[in-house]
């Protein structure tokens, strides 16, 4: 059984805007999904199907393998956490606390759990000095770690990212691929992000769905996709630099061998030379 599987997910927006069309998509236990395409492609109209923010026009939603109902909506939200785009959607109380016990507490979670989950989410964030603060006066990025916090103390199986390093600076982008790499293990999570920087998807995922005009137009391991270029061209995509750089070594005929993350990347070049000297 997987976690959220869609079947031929078909969505219309009133005034008849196609914004999916027969989408099959899945995510299973502990894995890390990324989900990439233009703008209008469809992503975030994906993701809210996922937890029933958006009915299908027509084909399923099955989230451990059961439609999404009246009766089961609750326990779907509990179950699939969604940080949207614009963290100023997400978040509304008077102190970033209250915002991020906002969550665990409309679960109906005692206090002392709420307290508990509440330390930790902010803890995980690095965000525990904002506390007090008014979560309208905090700047992109930090809203952004409350939104995310907000979620997290709610204890989702799976985290659903809509575009989740917008507006971060990078040490914020670091801190947050590093966070989000210690879900699947540490948490037995499954994350589902979405984003337009694929140097993030070497880095963050371990299956990639590529989408647009609504419709899935494919699907593969980071390795498998970053493969094919024109199909990253034609959905206006460009191949990061470090396998784009890579690439254009091995067809100058150096040996040297494919990488994606930098890590791996270190590793191949260090080699390449070390063979060469
Ligand atoms: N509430 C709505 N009503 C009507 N059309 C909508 C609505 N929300 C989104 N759309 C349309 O549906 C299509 C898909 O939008 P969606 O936001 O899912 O794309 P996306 O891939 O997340 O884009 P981006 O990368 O810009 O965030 C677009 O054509 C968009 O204009």
């Amino acid at each position: 059984m997987h976690l959220i599987e869609t079947r031929d997910l078909t969505h219309i927006y009133h005034g008849g805007v196609r914004a999916l069309e027969s989408v099959n998509f899945i995510a299973e236990r502990k894995s890390r999904i990324a989900v990439i395409g233009p703008n209008g492609a469809g992503k975030s109209t994906l993701f809210k199907h996922f937890n029933g923010i958006l009915k299908p026009t027509s084909g399923e939603v099955l989230v451990r393998g059961e439609p999404i109902t009246k009766e089961n909506l609750r326990e779907v939200r509990k179950f699939v956490g969604i940080v949207f785009q614009n963290p100023d959607d997400q978040i509304f109380s008077p102190t970033v606390e209250q915002d991020v016990a906002f969550g665990p507490t409309n679960l109906g979670l005692d206090e002392t759990t709420v307290a508990h989950r509440v330390e930790e989410a902010l803890h995980l964030l690095g965000i525990e000095e904002l506390r007090d603060r008014v979560p309208h006066h905090l700047s992109g990025g930090e809203k952004k770690r409350v939104a995310i916090a907000g979620i997290l103390a709610m204890e989702p199986q799976v985290l659903v990212l809509d575009e989740p390093t917008a507006g971060l600076d990078p040490q914020g982008v670091s801190d947050l691929v590093e966070f989000i790499n210690r879900l699947p293990n540490e948490y037995g999570m499954t994350v589902v992000f979405s984003t337009h920087h694929l140097d993030l998807v070497a880095e963050m995922a371990d299956f990639v769905y590529v989408m647009d005009k609504g419709s899935v137009v494919g699907s593969g391991t980071v390795e498998e996709i970053f493969a094919r270029s024109e199909l990253l061209a034609r959905t206006r995509l460009n191949i990061p630099p470090i396998p784009k750089l890579i690439r254009s070594l091995q067809e100058n005929g150096i040996p040297i061998e494919m990488a994606y993350t930098y890590e791996d990347a270190k590793k191949s070049f260090l080699e390449a030379y070390a063979r060469r000297v």
